[in-house]
């Protein structure tokens, strides 16, 4: 499922107009019976709604809505946020063909007290605002939206809540906290980002018939990975298939200190189908990890005060390597990583401390001639790239394609949406995983789970999104039948890895 920037919306809208010839007021006639017919799925013609109507077109859509819901049976009253005459264009059709109707519509200025008004409704509709919102909330719409953000019963957006922008980098001066976004044919791409996300609510997708035409031509394009895709993409293990074939992967990381974060890498690896896989670590670490990962074998590379100190003995020549986890941050790091770009032959994913180890040598990245794949959470990712984490992940999408077109490199940053952008711009978003997540050991375990699926698969971008999917979606499963968001740890997630892998072959 593509999602889109304001101006994505607008292209498509135009190029069905312009291109296909469908009318303006025929998509949003669409629009607007498609979020109420979505609407009669989830609420009783026994509520009594309000419908809020704005000035543009997502007003527009909120006309249809209402004469929908109307000659459907149900009790609404449309209040519009402006004064009549302001609606312009396909919306002024929409507001004729509903008064045309026989239907009232009465301007929120006729009533004498809105807030108690609303009081007297279980369901209001905003159709306010929509993607055309720009800068700060100005009159009515900033008192109007307090009204409905005090509001007790259910809220359901049109599009996208009023007040929120539909791209990343911008500001939410005043929005409608939503209970429910019933969203227009593509998400946009404030429904992934942190400081916008929860103004939507839960939010469903309604297709008003606008062809992906436009977006696919782009030169790069922004996608939600979805279990369905999972389903289509994961390869299989055939009959005849030998070890060999599923990869051979190596994991280098750990120090004296921080065995269990390698030792969770390795398992996850080994769990998520990993042909073979091999250790590279401290000797301290060897028998400890020997007995927990039982199916790996091991190399012992020389440390000094604790940490690795040499990796010029291993050799570099498997599928996929897999480095940083637990490594710590000494000084020697940078050689040791400089080391692995050089020589990697295969694919070389470079996760936690790998990645401050990087920072330095980030040029490198540009000569290697086999794919890197860098795996940072926000902190991780802003210290790359010399900004703050407020200021990264206001902007994620624009950063993350920045830096993985200059670096050529894939980048998969993590978080509540993960977001994996390949060198060429392409972007997907996966939206599964939950707060229990959000403990140490949680990287170290997708940093296995990728590692074994890029070794799998033809598709890097493909195997990038279905780890991640397959991370979240386990972490989903074991939070909503086994465990909660406070006792979940990284490692259940390993073992949890069983329960997704028989879903999807279902
Ligand atoms: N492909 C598309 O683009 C389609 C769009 N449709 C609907 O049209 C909407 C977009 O319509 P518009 O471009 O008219 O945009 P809006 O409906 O968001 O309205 C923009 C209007 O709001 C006012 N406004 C903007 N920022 C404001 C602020 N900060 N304070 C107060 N007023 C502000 C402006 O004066 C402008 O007239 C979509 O969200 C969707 O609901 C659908 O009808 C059909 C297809
Ligand atoms: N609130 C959350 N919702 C969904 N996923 C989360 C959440 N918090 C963390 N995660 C996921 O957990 C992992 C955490 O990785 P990371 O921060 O590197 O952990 P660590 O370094 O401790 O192993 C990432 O895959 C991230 O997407
Ligand atoms: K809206």
């Amino acid at each position: 499922m593509y999602f889109v920037t304001a101006q994505e919306m607008y292209d498509t809208d135009q190029y069905a107009i312009e291109r296909i010839g469908v009318e303006g007021k025929l998509l949003m006639e669409n629009a607007g019976r498609a979020v109420a017919n979505h609407m009669e799925l989830f609420v009783s013609d026994q509520k009594r709604i309000a419908i809020l109507i704005g000035k543009g077109n997502n007003g527009g859509d909120g006309f249809v809505i209402a004469r929908t819901l109307l000659q459907k049976g149900y009790d609404v009253e449309v209040i519009v946020c402006a004064s009549p005459s302001e609606i312009k264009g396909d919306a002024a059709y929409h507001r004729d063909v509903f008064r045309n109707s026989g239907f009232p519509f009465i301007s929120y200025e006729e009533i004498e007290n809105l807030e108690h008004a609303l009081k007297e409704k279980d369901v209001v509709v905003d159709a306010m605002l929509g993607i055309g919102v720009k800068g700060a909330i100005r009159p009515p719409y900033n008192q109007l939206i307090s009204f409905v953000n005090q509001f007790e019963g259910e809220v359901i957006s049109v599009d996208l809540p009023s007040g929120v922008p539909a791209d990343e980098g911008l500001e939410v001066d005043q929005a409608v906290q939503a209970d429910r976004t019933i969203v227009i044919q593509f998400p946009k791409v404030s429904a992934f980002l942190e400081h916008t996300a929860a103004y939507y609510g839960r939010w469903e997708v309604v297709d008003i018939g606008l062809p992906s035409t436009v977006i696919q031509s782009k030169k790069t394009q922004k996608r939600v990975w979805k279990k369905q895709d999972v389903s289509t993409t994961l390869p299989t293990r055939g009959a005849f298939s030998h070890k060999g074939k599923h990869g051979k992967g190596l994991v280098i990381g750990g120090a004296v200190a921080m065995p269990g974060s390698i030792a969770m890498t390795s398992r996850a690896a080994l769990r998520a189908g990993a042909g073979l896989l091999t250790v590279a670590t401290v000797q301290e670490n060897i028998t400890a990890l020997a007995s927990t990962v039982v199916e790996a074998t091991y190399t012992t590379l020389p440390s000094e005060g604790g940490y690795i100190s040499d990796i010029g003995s291993v050799d570099f020549s498997y599928d996929a390597i897999a480095m940083g986890m637990g490594m710590g941050r000494h000084t020697g790091a940078e050689t040791i990583l400089q080391v692995a770009l050089e020589q990697t032959q295969g694919i070389l994913l470079i996760d936690a401390d790998g990645l401050y180890a990087l920072k330095g040598i980030l040029s490198s990245l540009k000569g290697r001639h086999n794919p890197t794949i860098l795996t940072p959470h926000p902190g991780e990712m802003a210290t790359l790239l010399n900004v703050s984490i407020p200021e990264l992940l206001h902007q994620p999408f624009a950063y993350s394609k920045a830096f993985a077109e200059e670096f050529q490199a894939y980048i998969v940053l993590k978080g509540a949406f993960t977001i994996i952008t390949t060198p060429q711009g392409n972007q997907w978003v996966t939206v599964t995983g939950n707060p229990g997540m959000a403990k140490g050991g949680s990287g170290d375990v997708l940093a296995g789970i990728l590692l074994a699926m890029v070794m799998q698969s033809q598709s890097l971008e493909r195997a990038l999104c279905n780890g991640t999917w397959i991370h979240g979606y386990t972490a989903d499963l074991l939070v909503q039948h086994q465990h909660s968001t406070y006792d979940l740890l990284a490692s259940d997630v390993i073992e949890g890895l069983a329960q997704t892998y028989r879903a999807l072959s279902q």
